[in-house]
């Protein structure tokens, strides 16, 4: 029995970058002998081990064979007689093909010898030439893999895919093969590809191939709508999406922000054409079309009701320079700033993504910002209590109260607003 490091352990050591989680392959071995030296199995009909100290993965070298279209239609064919290289080439990529002996790997990352690298497809010329490249037409097994190629484009945004990848991609599209993935593998891409440093790569790449407009049609759709090139000076929608994401990403912004960064605009992908390239109430349709959305990919809740706030309100969120005091308040209210502050800060940050996400703009300041986390702490300090126990001794109702509270804190935020 022999024990090989495979996948992105190999390709981010050669890449020269810290390796984190480590997969392993284990050539002649059955799974009798892997529970008898103790690793764990993972499930009940997968290949896979966990071993009993590290609990790193352990997998069986397998070749496997598709039975059906869609994530469910596997059966795992594994034999002690299945070798290395049988097991590299039913893997998506040649750069995720490579294996080493685990000796070859010191704890700092960095490889003490190269010679010791099994790379029967050729990882490391790609690696070189930047290039994702399938490693067989066994790529095909697996419809995931367009969404992995997908956002290692936004992890590696300088790689790109090979012509001959994108056109096996093109077909498995065009065959239906995305149409069949469940929800929960779509969504676990998705969420990954956003948070890489470049999302708008992954987009680029899932365009390309056609599987945008199978998996989020809402999203696919907002190229060629033009929008007002004094707000937009790079006009093309989809064209600004992919700056907003791009510029969450550099603010570091986490997965609800990029989320809602996401399907802020999508209403303005049906607005009216007579309308172009205004987006009147696009706020709204833009709310709508992300419930379509989060329903079909069973989207966390967390994410659903950022996104959803951040549809709403965002224009809102852009135009509060003009706000009064009373507007402020009526919108941080909407906002349920007062009980949700840290969502009311996640928002304000998506915020400044879809503002800065413009050409030209990309350094702009964004002093609604701060300006609003500054009215939601003038709003926090003022002594509501206090104030509804007096309007109850003086006998206010209930939306009188309400009433009371809210005004005494339209005269806070109005006592710290520039005479
Ligand atoms: N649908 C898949 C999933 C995984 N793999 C193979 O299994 C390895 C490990 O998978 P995973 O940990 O998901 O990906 P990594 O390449 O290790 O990338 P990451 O850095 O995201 O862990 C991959 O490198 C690839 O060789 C595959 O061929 N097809
Ligand atoms: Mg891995």
């Amino acid at each position: 029995m022999k024990i090989f490091l495979v996948g992105g352990a190999v390709r981010d050591a050669l890449l020269g970058l810290p390796v984190s989680d480590r997969d392993w392959v284990v050539v002649g071995a059955t799974p009798q002998r892997m529970l008898d030296q103790g690793y764990v199995p993972v499930g009940k009909d997968f290949p896979v081990f966990l071993h009993p100290q590290t609990h790193e993965e352990y997998a069986l070298a397998r070749t496997e064979r598709k039975t059906a279209p869609g994530y469910h239609g596997f059966v795992f064919h594994t034999a002690p007689d299945v070798t290395l290289e049988d097991d590299l080439a039913r893997r998506d990529i040649t750069i995720n093909a490579i294996a080493t002996s685990p000796y070859s790997i010191r704890a700092n990352g960095q490889f003490d010898t190269k010679s010791t690298l099994i790379d029967p497809f050729h990882g490391q010329q790609d690696l070189a030439a930047k290039l994702f490249r399938h490693v067989s037409p066994a790529f095909r097994e697996d419809p995931v893999r367009i969404l992995r190629v997908a956002r290692f484009a936004a992890r590696f945004a300088d790689f790109t895919v090979a012509p001959e990848t994108l056109a096996l991609m093109q077909q498995m599209v065009t065959d239906g093969e995305v149409d069949h993935l469940v929800p929960e593998r779509i969504w676990q891409e998705l969420s990954r590809g956003l948070m890489e440093a470049t999302p708008s790569r992954m987009f680029a790449v899932l365009r390309d191939c056609g599987a945008l407009a199978r998996l989020l049609p809402e999203v696919d759709r907002l190229w060629g709508v033009p929008q007002r090139a004094d707000y937009h000076p790079e006009v093309d929608t989809g064209v600004h999406l992919m700056m907003v994401l791009d510029m969450a990403a550099r603010l570091q912004a986490p997965l609800a922000v990029r989320f809602a960064c996401l399907c802020h605009d999508l209403g303005k992908g049906n607005t009216p054409a007579d309308v172009l390239p205004r987006h009147i109430g696009h706020e709204e349709r833009s709310a709508r079309l992300l419930k379509g959305v989060c329903e079909r990919l069973r989207v966390p809740t967390e994410c659903r009701e950022l996104a959803d706030v951040v549809a709403r309100e965002h224009s809102n969120v852009h135009r509060s320079t003009d706000f009064g005091a009373s507007a402020l308040v009526r919108l941080l209210e909407r906002c349920d700033a007062l009980r949700k502050p840290q969502r009311f800060a996640d928002m304000l940050l998506a915020c400044e993504s879809d503002a800065r996400g413009r050409l030209g703009h990309l350094d702009s300041p964004y002093p609604q910002r701060p300006r609003l986390l500054q009215v939601l702490a003038v709003m926090q300090a003022v002594d509501t209590k206090t104030i509804a126990q007096q309007a109850m001794e003086m006998g206010a109702s209930g939306p009188k109260v309400g009433d009371m509270v809210h005004q005494a804190r339209v005269a806070a935020v109005q006592a710290t607003l520039p005479g």
